[in-house]
């Protein structure tokens, strides 16, 4: 898993970094402005475009000098420095990049909030003027340069982050932000990358190594860790060469009316294929036919009005909700489900909806039930929230008090655990933005329940080959019942 920092702890492992290696500061910022001019110089190789560089007064202004010095260098023809004066403080590494700018007659103009430059001409823009050390949204200048900047459609790379947007926190109004076409930000994501405020802000970022402690970075806990590949593979197991389809345990899915019968298909075939042994759903008569010719393998248990939820104890790992409806019927058989205390239990969709309506149902919950709501879906069970910092928080102070994991789905899906801890899944490709594709999502999540796997690893494993599995159709759409069918070759080029 990768350790993901707040600014706070950023500066940390800068300090610690520099005892550790026995460098200076001058040195770590030349290393991560080595590390991002080898980024940019891939990404704009014309030695002739106009390149100009706004640097505000503290590192990350620094920054931005010692890229242009670089850039010079490199042979860059067309390098020009813009300096926003709007901070009476000078940082070290400001002041020494600037000597060094000087002296090699790089043209610099010093900005004033009487008017800004125009940059039709400018190939591209490097942002470098506040960094990772914003405390508090941006105001008057500030807030008039960037506004500049970003209506000079130019496309603009900001250093590290981009200006006026936090680097974990609520963000604030768009207008007070750079909307950047690449950030190159330095060692690790910052937390609101993930967030989907950042859509505006960063249409794409690529991270670079600047050489800070791993392990002092592993040792710091800001509560929010990114799923990593290396994870996942750990965790995936084979199947064993005695095994038999009992060793895979007996999913119950519970889902599907006659109009939403496809829900329950899809997540039947998606507990399949993700390995489990048996796949048992309740689905209603009028579903049944389609059942038994989409997935033979899948034993049914006919529900008719009035049927009584299945005896439970047979079943490994239970699923509810999806196409299930939230008539008096579905209700009642959510009510009799919650009231069996099954072990492991994933709810989805309509099952979420019933809970929302039913908080005493949602106290009810047996500990590490996975929920795996939509925004929506979250919102509807623990009210309204304006941003996404906050419904993470609220994920957290609820996954903490009752013991649950909280899947909310995303772009980057966050993983919320009992202990408040959160997990944010990379995977994942707009190609997913279909219906039906969350179905697939708890029929995974069911069968890896019923494998033996622990909820929070069944979260992160399911999230993880979902999103991988939809990222094989990037660039186009990827309907629901393809992306099942690429599960088994997803878990295997994993194990093996
Ligand atoms: N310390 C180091 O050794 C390294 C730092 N690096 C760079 O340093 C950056 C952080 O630098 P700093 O901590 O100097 O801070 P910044 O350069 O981000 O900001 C400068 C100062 O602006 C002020 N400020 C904060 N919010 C403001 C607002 N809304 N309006 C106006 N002024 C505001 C703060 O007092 C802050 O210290 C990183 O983003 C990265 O680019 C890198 O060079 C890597 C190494
Ligand atoms: N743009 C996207 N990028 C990454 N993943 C996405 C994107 N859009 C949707 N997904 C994934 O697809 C799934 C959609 O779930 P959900 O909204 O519940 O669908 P449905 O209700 O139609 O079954 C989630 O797992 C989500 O993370
Ligand atoms: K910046």
């Amino acid at each position: 898993m990768m350790h993901l920092l707040t600014a706070s702890q950023t500066r940390q492992a800068d300090q610690y970094t520099i005892q550790q290696r026995k460098i200076s500061a001058d040195d770590l910022m030349e290393d991560a402005v080595n590390a991002f001019c080898r980024t940019f110089i891939a990404t704009f190789p014309d030695k002739h475009q106009f390149i100009s560089v706004y640097c505000g007064t503290g590192n990350n202004g620094g920054d931005g000098l010692a890229i242009a010095r670089l850039l010079v260098r490199e042979g860059y023809q067309q390098v020009t420095v813009k300096i926003a004066p709007f901070n009476r403080s000078r940082a070290e590494g400001f002041r020494l990049n600037l000597g060094r700018v000087e002296s090699l007659r790089i043209p610099v103009t010093e900005l004033s909030a009487d008017g800004f430059p125009d940059e039709s001409q400018a190939t591209v823009l490097i942002d470098a003027l506040l960094g990772s050390g914003l405390n508090k949204p941006l105001t008057g200048s500030w807030q008039l340069l960037v506004r500049h900047l970003n209506n000079s459609g130019r496309p603009i790379v900001s250093v590290d982050i981009p200006t006026g947007f936090p680097a974990e926190g609520p963000v604030g109004d768009p207008e007070d932000f750079i909307h950047a076409t690449l950030v190159i930000t330095f060692q690790l994501p910052k937390i609101n990358f993930f967030f989907p405020e950042s859509e505006k802000a960063i249409a794409e970022f690529k991270v670079v190594d600047i050489g800070l402690d791993p392990e002092f970075i592993s040792g710091q806990q800001s509560g929010f860790t990114l799923v990593t590949d290396a994870a996942v593979r750990t965790l995936l197991q084979p199947r064993r060469p005695f095994s038999h389809k009992g060793t895979y345990g007996h999913t119950l899915i519970i889902a599907g009316k006659s109009e939403t019968m496809g829900a329950a298909l899809l997540c039947s075939e998606a507990s399949l294929f993700t390995g489990a042994g048996l796949t048992t759903a309740f689905v209603p008569r009028d579903g049944l036919t389609a059942l038994n010719v989409r997935s033979p393998e899948v034993i049914a248990i006919i529900r008719i009005a009035g049927s009584p939820l299945p005896k439970i104890d047979k079943y490994t790992a239970i699923l509810a909700g999806p196409g299930f409806g939230t008539d008096q019927e579905a209700i009642a058989i959510i009510r009799q489900l919650i009231d069996a205390r099954p072990g492991k239990l994933v709810l989805d969709a309509d099952a979420l909806t019933i809970l929302s309506k039913d908080p005493q149902l949602l106290d009810k919950l047996p500990a590490e039930t996975i929920l795996t709501p939509h925004m929506k879906e979250f919102d509807r069970l623990f009210g309204a929230h304006e941003h996404w910092w906050a419904r993470v928080q609220t994920a957290r102070k609820y996954a903490s008090l009752k013991r649950l994991v909280i899947v909310l789905k995303n772009r980057y899906t966050f993983i919320i655990l009992p202990d408040g801890q959160v997990m944010i899944n990379p995977t994942g490709s707009p190609a997913m933005a279909t219906g039906g594709m969350g179905d697939v999502l708890a029929g995974m999540a069911v069968s890896l329940l019923a494998q033996g796997y622990a909820a929070g690893e069944t979260a992160m494993l399911a999230t993880y080959i979902h999103g991988l599995c939809g990222a094989q159709y990037e660039g186009m759409v990827c309907p629901a019942a393809e992306l099942v069918k690429l599960i088994p070759a997803k878990m295997k080029a994993l194990i093996h």
